[in-house]
């Protein structure tokens, strides 16, 4: 990518993860309604790139977005337990306002921060926990409707939907990356659900890497490491992104040390 990419929610969790790890790969522009403090902004951006901007605020979007090739859209409310207000607000009318200003620049690329919690009422009671557990059959592939567990995953399965239409209307390349449960250093502890989904660090900033680089139309990818307890297929972000996850909850405790010290 020769254009500057904007990476909304950079101060959060994913967005420090993708900068800890590729920070210095691409001519970044970053964007959270937060001040973002100097340890969160790489030594390669300078403040004319950072902007404190709410996404529900059109102007300000657009003089953030003037330019961009690709857009990682991490900004939202996060909390699975989210009320309506909050994620219709920040998730939802941010999500239409973030595509609305990038297809006006004439953005290439916009990678979503989808989530688990889009389908995670695929968990069924028949279901669990044995779908947690390695050598379980069943996938999740991204070729499944969504089915929510929550209004947070509801909003989350509406970004996903306002890409597929401003892919269709408007040509723009969307790939949704339902994101697992992102954790430093180690899988979630003693929760088998959190560890067949973890995602690490590296893993993340990678992923992204490959939403950045990669060449797609419209995509739903899953965003776990490559982990042996799994429910959610890494196949087709394998297969169209170049995704070549390096963790494995499987090289931990159940309670997260790792197994070659434990
Ligand atoms: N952390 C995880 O394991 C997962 C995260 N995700 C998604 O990834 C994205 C990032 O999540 P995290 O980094 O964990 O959350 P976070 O809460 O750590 O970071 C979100 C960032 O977005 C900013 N933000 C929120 N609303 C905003 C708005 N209206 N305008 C501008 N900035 C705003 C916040 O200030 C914060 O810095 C979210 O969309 C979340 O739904 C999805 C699945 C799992
Ligand atoms: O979408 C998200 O999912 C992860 C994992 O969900 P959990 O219910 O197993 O905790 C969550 O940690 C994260 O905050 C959320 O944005």
């Amino acid at each position: 990518m020769d254009k500057p990419v904007l990476l909304t929610g950079a101060g959060g969790r994913v967005g420090q993860a993708i900068l800890g790890h590729i920070g210095d790969a691409y001519d970044w522009r970053l964007l959270d309604r937060e001040p973002l403090s100097d340890e969160k902004i790489p030594d390669s951006v300078d403040q004319t790139n950072v902007y404190v901007a709410d996404i529900t605020d059109e102007t300000a979007i657009r003089n953030a977005i003037e330019g961009v090739g690709a857009v990682i859209h991490l900004a939202g409310d996060p909390r699975p337990e989210a009320p309506w207000d909050s994620v219709l607000r920040n998730n939802i009318d941010g999500t239409q306002n973030m595509f609305e200003a990038a297809i006006d620049a004439g953005v290439e690329k916009f990678a979503f921060a989808s989530s688990n919690h889009a389908v995670g009422a695929y968990e069924t009671d028949e279901r669990t926990p044995e779908m947690y557990r390695p050598h379980h059959e069943f996938r999740l592939d991204g070729t499944e409707l969504p089915r929510p567990s929550n209004l947070y995953g509801v909003s989350k399965a509406t970004g996903e939907t306002l890409g597929r239409y401003y892919h269709d209307h408007h040509d723009i390349s969307v790939v949704n990356v339902r994101i697992g449960n992102l954790t430093q250093h180690h899988p979630p502890k003693e929760y088998e659900r959190g560890q067949a989904m973890w995602l690490s660090y590296r893993d993340c900033a990678h992923l992204f890497a490959c939403c950045i680089d990669a060449d797609y139309d419209f995509e739903i990818v899953y965003g776990i490491s490559n982990n042996d307890r799994k429910y959610y297929s890494i196949e087709r972000a394998r297969e169209v992104l170049g995704y070549d996850p390096q963790d494995n909850s499987a090289e931990y405790t159940f309670e997260g040390e790792p197994l070659d010290e434990a």
